[in-house]
């Protein structure tokens, strides 16, 4: 791993990640690593609740990977603290640069009056030439299959497409990390695969961009490489998609069972 490519948080005595939860990826290149993260916030009466408990995870790099668990069991929260947006209370973080973080409403995420502008605004800061601008955004629009729309002013695009606008953007920086927060929140059944498979495809144009997708929809998961489940605060699991995806379903089976049973 390269640590000057890492941002690191404050830094303390971090235990290794549970070993039977990453037998299989021992080997493998770590884009987004976390190691006891707690995040707490501070009530007005001075008292200290906790968000996030002793979260660690690693993400491999080139991959897709959800994190899911029910309504306010911190998912976004933990999403920020990766993104930098928030700071860590205690534990380290690292995630490989350049990272983006794309919103869950599509309408704050796309600023200029025509795609191409849009794709093109965060390259400002990099000194290219017209010729290398237009360049990035061409194959940034295409591996998000959005190439015919160079040309469309964004308020004529359907909300999944300006979620992949938005992925456009990130992917013209040459951003390595997408984290994504809800995505398909505000999106009809269409353009909530269509978003989906952009990034799945996205990823691998590229083959060395790593997305965290934040869900509480279960069926995404079928086009993730691995996922990591919460509850209340703390990571609970954290393996391949259909793992993942049958702990959750047992999870709901029993959560039924003691429904019906009291
Ligand atoms: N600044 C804050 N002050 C107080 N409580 C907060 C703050 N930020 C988050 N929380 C609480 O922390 C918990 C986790 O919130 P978070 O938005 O991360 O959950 P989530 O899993 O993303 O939820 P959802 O699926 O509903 O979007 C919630 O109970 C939320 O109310």
């Amino acid at each position: 791993m390269n640590h000057s490519a890492l941002i690191r948080a404050s830094i303390s005595n971090v235990p290794p990640l549970n070993p039977t939860h990453l037998t299989s990826f021992d080997t493998q290149k770590f884009a987004i690593e976390g190691r006891n993260v707690n995040y707490s916030v501070r009530t007005k009466h001075g008292k200290w609740v906790p968000i996030l408990k002793d979260c660690s995870l690693r993400i491999p790099a080139g991959q897709l990977w959800m994190l899911l668990g029910p309504n306010g069991c911190g998912k976004s929260t933990l999403l920020k603290v990766l993104a930098g947006l928030l700071n860590p209370t205690h534990g380290t973080i690292y995630v490989e640069r350049p990272k983006s973080y794309v919103f869950q409403n599509p309408d704050h995420q796309v600023v200029m009056p025509t795609v191409e502008a849009d794709v093109a605004f965060g390259l400002g800061k990099f000194n290219l030439t017209k010729e290398e601008v237009r360049s990035r955004v061409a194959k940034a629009l295409d591996s998000v299959g959005m190439s015919d729309y160079l040309r469309r002013p964004v308020q004529t695009l359907s909300g999944g497409q300006k979620q992949r606008v938005a992925i456009a953007g990130a992917l013209a920086e040459a951003c390595k990390v997408l984290l994504l927060d809800e995505l398909t929140t505000f999106l009809d059944e269409n353009d909530q695969v269509g978003v989906i498979k952009a990034v799945k495809s996205s990823l691998g144009v590229s083959g060395d961009v790593t997305a965290l997708w934040v869900t509480h929809r279960l069926e995404e998961l079928e086009y993730a490489d691995g996922a990591v489940y919460m509850e209340d605060g703390r990571v609970i699991m954290h393996s391949d998609a259909s793992t993942i995806m049958g702990f959750i379903k047992e999870r709901q089976a029993s959560y039924v069972d003691w429904i019906n049973s009291s």
